[in-house]
């Protein structure tokens, strides 16, 4: 450890202090010497702890400037929490950090260097469901057929090419189904180009391609980052290691910064978004890591909890393979639920949390998780009805709601008009009696002249003409005035208000334009630790982003947090994915049933069956002290009533770690269901999830059914040969 007596810009605070309490494994990790590093533990084992105690340590111990490292998180709201504890460890000034996720970091070394990245300096950020629609407005224009092209499985396409570090024209293409997908990415890219927009992976590809190819500007980052620290290093992509290498610096000499990366193989959920725990070894090599650090006590969860995440996750094979143990007792039994249907498990779980609140636990520390958000709908439905409050991560969220999206267009438009996504959201919303041909027309115009829309919109009279005086209004009223004036000009003067004062249901949408206003106080007022400092941009000599800028990029990254931040006590909803790194004194996982946890699609996806029990390890290790287990004999998810049979996952888990709250089902036929009477008996002789031969097909298992009595059908999965509909009375199919 460096002395503290010599060191420069060390701090009063003693390093004893800040280690005091961490075991001898945890300890080495945090003060490792200066190299490279690969802490590989489980669940609550302390290693996001590791991570920031070791930020800590090497700024206390004058290792490193605040401004000297760098540090990625998972979610901005794991950046924020760091940066609190940060705070309360050390009496430093958090703001300007680079603490971030990745997207967040690209962003914001992006908008610093905007001009060598070719971007222009209020370059918008499209989401999702924004880039989307920009995909389908480029096949519109090139006349792709979308049957053949459906357009979310272009974004698909797109997405894991740019994830992967490819561009148009470095993917092969060799049949003509692929040529026209290449040709689609190419064309997209072009528009939004000319449109001055970036969306979630163009982020991070285009800041990989601007350090490998600006060597001033890598040495700038290579020399001012000696440390990056990584946490959830498992869910990285191939994208973002090869960012982390550029930062790094080449492995020549010993000149290469320090990557400090923390992981759990166990919990890599993110294959589908193209992350690769093959990443891991790859750093162990790329990095010659001697010795990987190994984290073994769990400080979360009471053993009961524990021996039952250890019990199902040893059931996969690919494994790097550690233990966990806990001195923390064997506390309570986990307690299974076996609904009769999907409103007795909403109600099952509604008294328990009630009970629970009566006996003093906090709400906020109370979490109910579910594999897809198409399952929070019911347990909303009774958490409203006796009035406990709850707040849904990852459902849709603030910034997603169609008045805050429409707002933030017109915001997006003062700020950069040649965004065509933006300008296309509201040209007409309110309406303004522009109608599809004229915007057709619109269209050609900037097509043949390879022009933005707005640009086109410039030469037109009329009622397009009104829109562009609009919106150069906004422009001129916008300069000199507040962030939240901003906000409240984009409600005001774009009709947007007095739209909805005429609209059923509007009041709650005027609530939310409301709360934009709030949004935007809050964020000029927050200490976001995100915004860029004037340091960043010196180079330039100008600071190139406006606070106008900042907010729409906030509000795109950090769609949902903003509910989140609201005081109140609240119950947590929200999916197995969005609660990574979370913990909580109570959770719930509901649904456990085969077809949706494991989900079905899983079932026949090269490795996809291990990826949903290591959904199900992070689910249960969320739990520190109670944790409950139900599943519905029938549930109604997207329209359609679903029989299910209990998760395989639940008889992973040992008996002896269970109490089951009732009695195994009675064993009714299973296609009877609770509530409706009027749905007919029906003679369905399968069970979901029986595997069952077919005399052309093969082998399957049957996924679910629909119709009743002589008109069955039943749906039925094929592996290779795919999912089949078909009709009972005619499918001769066979018991394996
Ligand atoms: N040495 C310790 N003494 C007491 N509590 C600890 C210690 N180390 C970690 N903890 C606590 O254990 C819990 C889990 O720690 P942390 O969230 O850092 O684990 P993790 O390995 O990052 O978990 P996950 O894999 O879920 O992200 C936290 O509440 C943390 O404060
Ligand atoms: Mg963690």
């Amino acid at each position: 450890m460096t002395d503290q007596t010599t060191a420069p810009h060390t701090y009063a605070t003693s390093s004893d202090s800040l280690l005091a309490g961490l075991n001898n494994k945890q300890l080495e990790a945090v003060t490792l010497p200066n190299q490279s590093a690969l802490i590989l533990a489980g669940a609550g084992s302390g290693k996001t702890r590791v991570l920031t105690t070791r930020i800590a340590w090497l700024i206390q111990t004058g290792q490193i400037s605040p401004n000297g490292l760098l540090a990625v998180t998972f979610t901005n709201k794991a950046a924020k929490e760091m940066l609190t504890r940060l705070t309360t460890m050390l009496p430093i000034n958090t703001r300007g950090m680079w603490v971030g996720t990745f997207h967040g970091l690209c962003n914001r070394l992006l908008r610093a260097h905007h001009r060598e990245a070719l971007l222009p300096a209020t370059f918008q950020i499209l989401d999702t469901a924004d880039q989307l629609s920009a995909i389908k407005r480029v096949m519109k224009l090139m006349n792709v057929d979308d049957e053949k092209f459906p357009p979310k499985q272009v974004q698909g396409y797109i997405n894991s090419c740019k994830d992967e570090g490819m561009r148009a024209h470095s993917v092969d293409a060799y049949d003509p189904h692929s040529q026209k997908l290449r040709e689609i990415f190419e064309e997209y890219d072009k528009q939004c180009q000319r449109e001055g927009v970036a969306d979630f992976a163009e982020l991070l590809l285009r800041c990989y391609e601007l350090l490998e190819r600006d060597a001033n500007i890598r040495q700038h980052y290579q020399n001012r980052f000696k440390y990056v620290l990584v946490d959830e290093f498992q869910d990285t992509n191939r994208l973002q290691y090869q960012w982390l290498k550029l930062l790094a610096g080449h492995a020549q000499g010993n000149q290469r910064n320090c990557i400090f990366a923390v992981g759990d193989d166990d919990q890599s959920i993110y294959a589908f978004r193209g992350a690769r725990v093959g990443n891991m070894r790859d750093f162990e090599q790329d990095f010659a890591i001697e010795n990987i650090v190994k984290l073994e006590q769990n400080y979360r969860s009471h053993s009961n909890i524990l021996d039952a995440a250890n019990a199902i996750i040893t059931h996969n094979r690919n494994r790097l393979g550690k233990n966990l143990w806990t001195s923390a007792g064997a506390g309570e039994p986990v307690r299974v639920y076996q609904a009769y249907n999907d409103i007795d498990e909403a109600n099952f779980i509604v008294e328990e949390i009630q009970s629970l609140h009566r006996d003093g636990v906090d709400l906020s520390d109370i979490a109910m998780l579910y594999r897809s958000n198409a399952q929070s709908r019911v347990i909303e439905h009774a958490l409203f009805s006796v009035g406990l409050p709850y707040r849904v991560y990852g459902g849709l969220r603030f910034f997603e709601r169609a008045e805050i999206k429409h707002a933030l267009a017109y915001m997006r438009l003062m700020a950069n008009p040649n965004d065509d996504t933006a300008l296309l959201r509201v040209i007409n919303f309110p309406t303004r009696g522009i109608g599809a041909r004229s915007l057709e027309q619109l269209q050609e115009v900037a097509r043949q002249n390879d022009t933005s829309l707005w640009e086109a919109a410039l030469l037109n009279t009329g009622k397009i003409g009104s829109f562009v005086t609009l919106i150069k209004q906004m422009q001129e009223e916008s300069i000199g005035i507040s962030l939240p004036e901003v906000a409240e000009l984009a409600t005001t003067l774009s009709g947007l208000k007095t739209f909805y004062q005429g609209e059923k249901e509007g009041e709650d949408r005027i609530a939310n334009l409301e709360e934009l206003v709030s949004a935007a106080t809050a964020f000029m007022n927050q200490d976001l630790g995100l915004r860029i400092e004037q340091s960043d941009v010196d180079e330039n000599g100008e600071i190139v982003q406006s606070l106008l800028t900042q907010f729409l990029g906030h509000a795109s990254l950090e769609a949902g947090e903003h509910q989140a931040d609201v005081g109140r006590d609240a119950l947590q909803l929200m999916t197995v994915h969005a609660a990574k790194g979370l913990e909580f004194k109570a959770v719930f996982i509901s649904g456990l049933e085969e077809g949706l946890c494991p989900h079905e699609q899983s079932l026949y996806e090269a490795n996809g069956l291990e990826e949903e029990r290591r959904l199900m390890y992070v689910a249960v290790t969320r739990a520190r002290e109670r944790l409950y287990l139900s599943h519905a004999q029938s549930r109604m998810l997207h329209g359609q009533v679903r029989y299910g049979i209990p998760s395989r996952f639940l008889d992973e888990i040992p008996e002896e770690l269970l109490k089951r709250l009732n009695a195994k089902p009675v064993a009714k036929p299973f296609f009877q269901t609770a509530s409706s009477s009027s749905e007919q008996k029906s003679a369905m002789p399968w069970k979901i999830g029986q595997q069952v031969g077919h005399g052309k097909f093969g082998q399957g298992v049957v996924v679910s059914y629909e119709g009743n009595a002589d008109d069955l059908r039943i749906q039925i999965n094929f592996g290779k040969e795919g999912m089949k509909w078909l009709a009972l009375e005619y499918a001769k199919l066979e018991a394996l």
